[in-house]
Parts: C-alpha cells; sequence; structure tokens
C-alpha cells in the first residue's frame, strides 16, 4: 500500500454547475459531488477543462471547491486544478485549497504568453509553495495550453518533492511512459493519469495508474468496469468496451453545442442531475443538439445493459 494509492482510480473531470441564470451553484456542485460518491468512484478532479475553470472568477472557484468538500471529504480523493493565468490569483487559489483540505492541487502552463522553461518552473514552484502540505500535479495537455511538458522541465519540476503526478492528455501514449520512468527514477512511486478518455486502455497499457477524464461523468460505472477489466488483464473484453464507449464520445462531440452541454444533458435524462447549461462563449443546446444528446444517453444505457451485466 503506497501513500498514492489514492490516486489510483477512475477520477472524473467535474463540470461546471450553474443555476438557471448561469451563477455557479453551491447546492448543484454538492449534487454533483454526491453523484460521484454514490457512483463509487475514487475521486474527483475539479475545476479543470470540464469545470470551466478558465472562464471563471477565483471567487467563484473558491466556492465550487468549498461545497465539493463539503460532501467529499474523507469519502472522495479531491484534485483541485488551480491555475489561473497569472501567480497571484493561483497560489491565492492554492492557498485557499490547502485551507478547505484537499488532497492534491493541479495546475497546467501559463497560457497566451510562450513563457521560457525558467518561468513556468517558477510558477509552479511559488503555487506549491503556497500549498506547503498539499501534493502537486502537472497537468500537460498541450494541443489547448500551447506549450507541452518537456522532459528538461519535468526533471526541473522533479526537485519539488510535493509533485508527485503528472495528468497526461496528450496525445502519443508514449509520453506517458517516459513521465513513468522518468518520475520513478526520481522518486520512490509516481503516478500518471491517462487524459485522453478515447485511449484509456493503451494509457492504462503502457504505465499510467489511472484516469482523469472529461466523460467520465456520465458514464462513471463504464470507466470503473474498464478500469477492473485492465487490472484483470482481459485485453479483448477491454478493447471491446474501450470501441463501445469511443462510440458514445464520438457521438457526443458531432453536436455543434460544447461537449460539456451535451455531457450535462446526458446527466438531466439517465441520472436526474441537473447542473445547468455551458458558459459563453462556450456554445449551449439547440433543438438538434438536444437530440444528439438524448442519443448519447440511450447509447450509454445501452452499453451499461450490455456490459454491465
Ligand atoms: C483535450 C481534453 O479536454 N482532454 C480531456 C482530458 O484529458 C479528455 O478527458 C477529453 O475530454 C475526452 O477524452 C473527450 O475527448
Ligand atoms: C477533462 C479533464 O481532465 C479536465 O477537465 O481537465
Amino acid at each position: 500500500m503506497s501513500r498514492l494509492d489514492k490516486y489510483r482510480g477512475i477520477i472524473p473531470a467535474f463540470y461546471a454547475c450553474y443555476d438557471e441564470e448561469g451563477n455557479v451553484s453551491g447546492e448543484r456542485v454538492q449534487a454533483l459531488t454526491q453523484y460521484f460518491i454514490d457512483k463509487g468512484v475514487k475521486g474527483v478532479y475539479v475545476n479543470g477543462s470540464s469545470g470551466e475553470c478558465i472562464y471563471q472568477s477565483v471567487e467563484e472557484r473558491k466556492l465550487i471547491i468549498e461545497n465539493v468538500m463539503a460532501v467529499a471529504k474523507g469519502k472522495l480523493t479531491v484534485i483541485n486544478h488551480v491555475a489561473c493565468n497569472n501567480t497571484k490569483d493561483s497560489v491565492e487559489l492554492a492557498k485557499h485549497s490547502e485551507s478547505v483540505g484537499v488532497d492534491a492541487i493541479a495546475s497546467i502552463p501559463p497560457i497566451y504568453f510562450r513563457l521560457p522553461e525558467y518561468s513556468i518552473s517558477a510558477y509552479w514552484n511559488a503555487i506549491s509553495d503556497a500549498a506547503p502540505n498539499t501534493d502537486f500535479v502537472i497537468y500537460n495537455i498541450p494541443q489547448l495550453a500551447g506549450t507541452a511538458l518537456t522532459m528538461s522541465l519535468f526533471a526541473e519540476m522533479m526537485k519539488n518533492p510535493r509533485v508527485i503526478a503528472v495528468k497526461n492528455s496528450s496525445m502519443p501514449t508514449q509520453d506517458i511512459q517516459m513521465f513513468k520512468s522518468a518520475g520513478l527514477a526520481a522518486k520512490d512511486d509516481f503516478v500518471v493519469f491517462n487524459g485522453p478518455d478515447e485511449q484509456f486502455v493503451a494509457g492504462r497499457a503502457i504505465g499510467a495508474d489511472g484516469g482523469i477524464g472529461g466523460t467520465y461523468g456520465v458514464m462513471p460505472e463504464l470507466f470503473l468496469k474498464l478500469n477492473e477489466l485492465v487490472e484483470a488483464g482481459e485485453k479483448g473484453q477491454a478493447c471491446e468496451l474501450q470501441y463501445a464507449i469511443n462510440e458514445i464520445i464520438y457521438k457526443m462531440c458531432s453536436s455543434r453545442a460544447n461537449m460539456y452541454a451535451v455531457a450535462k444533458e446526458i446527466l438531466r435524462t439517465n441520472d436526474n442531475v441537473n447542473i445547468g447549461g455551458v458558459r459563453e462563449p462556450l456554445e449551449n443546446l439547440q433543438e438538434a443538439d438536444v437530440m444528439i444528446a438524448h442519443e448519447a444517453a440511450e447509447m450509454v444505457k445501452a452499453a451499461k445493459e450490455r456490459y454491465l451485466a
């Protein structure tokens, strides 16, 4: 049993929860947290891409994590993504995260300006220093952040004892293996999370300890089952379920609306969890998108009947 085992498993990325006026709803944050506890997932990844973090204020992000912790404390591993595009606000969120007792904080690199690696490591270390008793997770998502985690930047970050994991959302699964082996060469234990949900089986096969994903939330049971199949070495069955999951994700992505708007409609339809829409400039649902969401919701139900029996 390792101290980091609490990070090994299925960790859904938490969706932004709004009321009917589009304001962050603490009550709905609590309801979504309870939904995840009931599903039996390992933890939640809050205020990340799926949390629409870059469209929210510092105060809103504090409100969200406070409401998650009110329900999740002692029941889920909680990772809070705290990156804002400036060090000051990120540091404030890191401090606040430690004060409410999260397990880990996470951060993307600063976006827009292409900063040198010494500025990125200084940014991450300043954030981590503001939460001196909290684990730190590097979030590598080059296709959206515009900056990739290189092996030299990774090596620099390994000097920080609180850096215990990388959430790897780059497309080459090989990156997972590179971070995993370099992490284990530098530390007693190190975790790599699979990012792209469509490659979960491949990511786990090459060394990921578990995954953090934006589509787990609409089908947590299917990802829990997928993880079990991987652990049992059932490659054939795992691939079959992965393909079924991918068809659902492709359906979700086929809408004109933003994928998270579709995800929220699936949750309303299948699970009676209402967390509102998405915040502009993300696109909300039009009639045709609602139909796509309902088709995806049916596909989730059918896959559960087929694979969880
Ligand atoms: C680019 C991106 O947002 N990646 C997410 C996190 O890694 C994934 O969980 C995707 O949301 C998911 O794989 C659907 O494409
Ligand atoms: C999708 C994901 O992992 C995120 O919300 O950051």
